[in-house]
């Protein structure tokens, strides 16, 4: 499943290639305004971070929300508190867009991830000529070279990286590549087996210097707390924001 997701999100990019070719947006992601400083949005502090996605649909999940207007969604999350914006520009799967990215960004003064099946630098130079301060690396996704040059030029285009791992031996490769904002993902990308534990078991191997990030699986305030007490400086929540009334769903998360 993984490795379709991937395909079908380097193939939709190479579509998009045809119409806007890669010299041009490479010069639009140089000129763009610059990045948003991510780490310093979602360093550790005295309580939990929400990054707080926006997510119309997922292969586990089916349909969640209509979202016909992300933007709107966007500050709702911001007024509500969240640290950062998750968006998922993937479309065929999760119903997402490059445009929903593009007007997120317009409407929030908080940092932006694009959340994506990233294979190719064009990805990651349409991401910054959309206004993107973060892009997703999933390590399980990516040979080692690859997820190195990837990650090299996020950072020379003055974006940040968030690395995403699933077990021990891809900590240890998002560590080697030496990213500074690591993901734990509860959610198997291939089986969308959840396990709640799974950060609890690695949060150990993810050095203090180094930003720690708990994916999915959260419906509750209890769920939330119970990552923050397994040591998570922030916390990736999806479904739980797009199915409920958002703003008091984040109180309520940030109260922990
Ligand atoms: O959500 C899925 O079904 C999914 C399937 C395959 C690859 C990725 C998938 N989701 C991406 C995510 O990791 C989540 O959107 C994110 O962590 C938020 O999760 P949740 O709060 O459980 O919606």
């Amino acid at each position: 499943m993984l490795q379709e997701l991937l395909a079908g999100a380097v193939l939709d990019a190479e579509q998009r290639l045809l119409a806007r070719p890669f010299a041009s947006v490479e010069a639009a992601a140089r000129a763009h305004a610059p990045a948003l400083d991510a780490l310093a949005a979602l360093a550790p502090a005295d309580r939990v971070k929400i990054l707080a996605e926006i997510k119309r649909a997922s292969p586990s999940r089916g349909a969640l929300a209509a979202i016909t207007d992300p933007a709107a969604l966007a500050v709702s999350y911001e007024t509500g508190g969240a640290s950062a914006i998750s968006v998922l520009t993937e479309g065929r799967r999760f119903h997402g867009s490059m445009t929903d990215l593009e007007q997120v960004r317009a409407a929030v003064n908080i940092p932006v991830l694009r959340k994506d099946f990233i294979g190719t630098p064009y990805q990651v130079f349409e991401a910054r000529a959309a206004g993107a301060d973060l892009v997703l690396l999933i390590v399980a996704a990516l040979d080692q070279a690859t997820l190195l040059s990837l990650h090299e030029l996020i950072h020379e285009l003055g974006m940040t990286a968030l690395v995403e791992t699933h077990s021990g031996d891809e900590v240890s490769r998002a560590l080697d590549i030496g990213a500074s904002l690591v993901g734990v993902n509860a959610r198997d990308l291939s089986t969308f087996e959840l396990d709640p534990n799974l950060f609890g078991t690695l949060a150990d191997k993810i050095p203090s210097g180094v930003i720690r990030v708990a994916e999915s699986a959260v419906k509750t305030a209890a769920d939330v707390a119970h990552y923050r007490g397994a040591g998570a400086d922030v916390v990736l929540v999806g479904e739980a924001l797009v199915t409920s009334d958002p703003i008091r769903t984040l109180s309520e998360f940030l109260a922990v």
